[in-house]
C-alpha cells in the first residue's frame, strides 16, 4: 500500500465555508436568518455572503489580511462568518463591550485592515482610533446600520454594510484556503485571568469543531437556533457555521434578558440555544411575568464557566434539556462534554443527575486525548475524583497558536505534546473530567488547595442565593481563607429577613469540611462579570484583599 498517497482528488482543504453553498442548494427557500421583521432564506444568505466577499476583494482585502468586526448578534455579524473568510481574509470578531483603549490595542496588534462597526459602537471606535499613534494608519471603516434601532444614522459619506453588499458580485468565485492549515479566524481571549491573547484558528480546526459539536449535541436537521451567546465570543462556539451545516434558522437578538429569551422561544419555536451558566441562572430565576410556557423541547448547551448543579437542576425542572461542555477560545468551541449515558443515569433522582451533569466529561470526537496531570511529575493523576492537577488537551481542534507571541504559545503548547489549559481538575474513575478551578483561582488555606467552585456549588444550593463567587482573602494564620461574594434572588432580597452572613456560613458548615467554609460573606447586588458572562474573580480578589487580613483564631480543622 506504500504507493497510495494523497491526491488532489482526496485532499481538498477541509473548511466550514463550503457548508453554505451546500445548504443554499438543499434548503434555498428555508429561513436562514431572522431579525425583527427581516427574514432571509439560505439562497439570500449565500448570495449576500458572496457579495460581501467580492466587495471586500474589490476594496483590496486579500488572503491573510485581518478584517475586524464590532457588532452584536445581528444578521451582518452572522454573514461575516462566511463572507469575510470567503474573501481570503481572517475574521477578527472583537468584544464590543471592551473599552476604547483595549480595542485600540487589539486593532493595532492584529494589524486590522478594515473594521465593520455597529452604528451604536461608532463613538467607541472613534475613541479607539484617537488612541492610535500618529504614525500608525487606522483601518478602513464600514458602518452596520440597524433599521430597528433609534440611533443616529451613519454619516452620509460613510461606507455602510448594505452599500458594500450592493457593490459585490453574487456570482463571485470565493477565495478558498490553499491549505486547510491556513488561518481563518483570530479571536482574543476573554481576559478573565490576564490580558487578552490573540488566538488563531485554521480552517481545518474549525471544520472539525463544527461537525463534532453538532454530533455531540445531537443537533437534528433544520434546528431553530436562538443567538443568546455573543458571536464575538469565540465565534459563538462555532455555531454560525454549525447552524448553516444543519440547514437551521438563526434567530438574532441585539440584546436580551429573561423575558426576551422566553418570548423569542415562544414566537419562533426555538429548539436550541447556547449560554454560559449565568444565562441559565437568568432563565431559571426569571420572574413569573417574564416566563412563558415552552412550546416544545428546548435544548440548551452550557459552557464557559462551571455550571453549579443547583442551576442545572432548576433549569431542567422548568422543562429545558441541558447539555454541558467545556472549551476555551484556544479550542474554537467545545472539546470536552458531559456525554450523557441515558438509561441508568436517566433513572437517578434529579439532584443526582444534575450533580453528574455538572462534570465537564469526556473528549469530543476530533480530540485525541484529555488528561489531568500532576504539575510536579507530569504524570496522570489518580482517577479518584479527588487528586487535583492541570487539565491538558491534545487534538484536532486546538489553535495554531497565539498571534505574534511564540513565547506564550510555547508555554501553552509544550514539547510534551499537550496543550496546558491553566484549569485545575480531577479525573473520576469513569474517565469523566471535572474542573475544580482555574489555577489562578485556587485558594490555598493552611497549605491545602481548596476548590472555589466546590464552595460555590454548595452556596448555589441555598434557596435564597442568586449568584455566588468565592475568592481568597488574606488570613494572618491560614495564609488565605475563602471569602464568598453573594447576590440574593429578588424575592429573597426583599423577603424578611434575608439570610445573614452567619446563616450562610452555617449552611456551608453543614455541607463541607470546615477548612472550605467561607470565613467571610459579602452581600452584593451584582457580581462583576466580563462581557462573556464570566465572574471577574480578580476584581473580587482585589476587594477581598482591601478588606485586610482576616485574623483567624486557630480553629480546629476537620
Ligand atoms: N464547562 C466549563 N466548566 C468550567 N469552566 C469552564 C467551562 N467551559 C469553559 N470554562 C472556563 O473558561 C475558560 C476559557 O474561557 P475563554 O477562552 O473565554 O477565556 P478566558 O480563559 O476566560 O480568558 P483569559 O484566558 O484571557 O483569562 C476555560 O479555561 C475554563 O476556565
Amino acid at each position: 500500500m506504500d504507493q497510495l498517497a494523497p491526491t488532489s482528488a482526496n485532499s481538498s482543504p477541509l473548511t466550514p465555508l463550503g457548508f453554505l453553498e451546500r445548504t443554499a442548494a438543499v434548503y434555498g427557500d428555508r429561513r436562514s436568518v431572522v431579525y425583527n421583521r427581516t427574514v432571509y432564506t439560505w439562497s439570500d444568505t449565500h448570495r449576500r455572503c458572496l457579495r460581501l466577499a467580492s466587495a471586500l476583494s474589490s476594496l483590496g482585502i486579500s488572503r491573510g489580511d485581518v478584517v475586524s468586526v464590532l457588532s452584536p448578534n445581528v444578521p451582518a455579524m452572522y454573514e461575516m462568518h462566511f463572507g469575510v473568510p470567503m474573501s481570503g481574509a481572517v475574521l477578527n470578531t472583537v468584544n464590543l463591550r471592551l473599552d476604547a483603549r483595549t480595542i485600540s490595542i487589539l486593532l493595532r496588534h492584529s494589524e486590522s485592515k478594515l473594521v465593520f462597526v455597529d452604528v451604536a459602537s461608532v463613538p467607541l471606535l472613534d475613541e479607539a482610533f484617537r488612541l492610535f499613534p500618529a504614525t500608525v494608519p487606522c483601518p478602513r471603516v464600514v458602518v452596520i446600520e440597524d433599521a430597528y434601532e433609534e440611533l443616529p444614522p451613519a454619516p452620509s459619506s460613510a461606507l455602510t454594510y448594505e452599500k458594500l453588499i450592493e457593490m459585490g458580485d453574487p456570482e463571485f468565485r470565493w477565495v478558498g484556503p490553499q491549505s486547510e492549515w491556513d488561518p481563518m479566524v483570530l479571536n482574543y481571549t476573554s481576559g478573565t485571568t490576564s490580558s487578552p491573547k490573540g488566538v488563531v484558528h485554521c480552517h481545518r480546526g474549525l471544520f472539525l469543531v463544527v461537525l463534532s459539536s453538532l454530533i455531540d449535541w445531537s443537533v437534528p436537521l433544520n434546528p431553530t437556533y436562538l443567538w443568546t451567546l455573543p458571536m464575538f465570543h469565540a465565534n459563538g462556539w462555532s455555531f454560525p457555521w454549525g447552524v448553516a451545516a444543519a440547514g437551521g434558522t438563526n434567530i438574532c437578538l441585539r440584546r436580551f434578558d429573561a423575558a426576551a429569551v422566553y418570548a423569542a422561544i415562544e414566537t419562533h419555536r426555538v429548539t436550541h440555544l447556547c449560554g454560559a451558566p449565568v444565562v441559565l441562572n437568568m432563565i431559571a430565576n426569571a420572574t413569573d411575568s417574564a416566563r412563558r410556557p415552552l412550546p416544545g423541547p428546548v435544548h440548551i448547551l452550557t459552557a464557559g464557566a462551571p455550571p453549579p448543579a443547583a442551576v442545572l437542576h432548576r433549569t431542567e425542572a422548568i422543562g429545558f434539556t441541558v447539555s454541558h461542555g467545556y472549551g476555551l477560545t484556544e479550542t474554537a468551541g467545545l472539546v470536552v462534554s458531559c456525554a450523557w449515558k441515558g438509561g441508568p443515569w436517566d433513572r437517578l433522582p434529579a439532584s443526582e443527575r444534575a450533580r453528574l451533569k455538572a462534570r465537564q466529561g469526556v473528549r469530543t470526537l476530533p480530540m485525541a486525548a484529555v488528561d489531568v496531570i500532576d504539575d510536579a511529575t507530569g504524570q496522570s493523576v489518580n482517577r479518584d475524583g479527588e487528586t487535583m492537577g492541570e487539565v491538558v488537551l491534545r487534538g484536532g481542534c486546538l489553535m495554531l497558536g497565539y498571534l505574534k507571541d511564540p513565547e506564550t504559545t510555547a508555554k501553552a503548547m509544550r514539547a510534551d505534546g499537550w496543550f496546558y489549559t491553566g484549569d485545575v481538575g480531577v479525573m473520576h474513575a469513569d474517565g469523566y473530567l471535572e474542573i475544580k478551578d482555574r489555577s489562578k483561582d485556587v485558594i490555598i488555606s493552611g497549605g491545602e488547595n481548596l476548590s472555589s467552585v466546590e464552595v460555590e456549588s454548595i452556596l448555589y444550593g441555598h434557596p435564597a442565593v442568586n449568584e455566588a463567587a468565592v475568592v481568597a482573602r488574606p488570613d494572618d494564620f491560614w495564609g488565605e481563607t475563602p471569602c464568598a461574594f453573594v447576590s440574593l434572588k429578588e424575592g429573597a432580597a426583599v423577603a424578611s429577613p434575608p439570610p445573614t452572613e452567619a446563616e450562610l456560613i452555617a449552611w456551608c458548615r453543614e455541607r463541607m469540611p470546615r477548612y472550605m467554609v467561607p470565613k467571610t460573606v459579602v452581600f452584593t447586588a451584582d457580581l462583576p462579570k466580563t462581557s462573556t458572562g464570566k465572574i471577574q474573580k480578580f476584581v473580587l480578589r482585589e476587594m477581598a484583599k482591601k478588606m485586610g487580613a482576616a485574623s483567624s483564631a486557630r480553629p480546629s480543622r476537620m
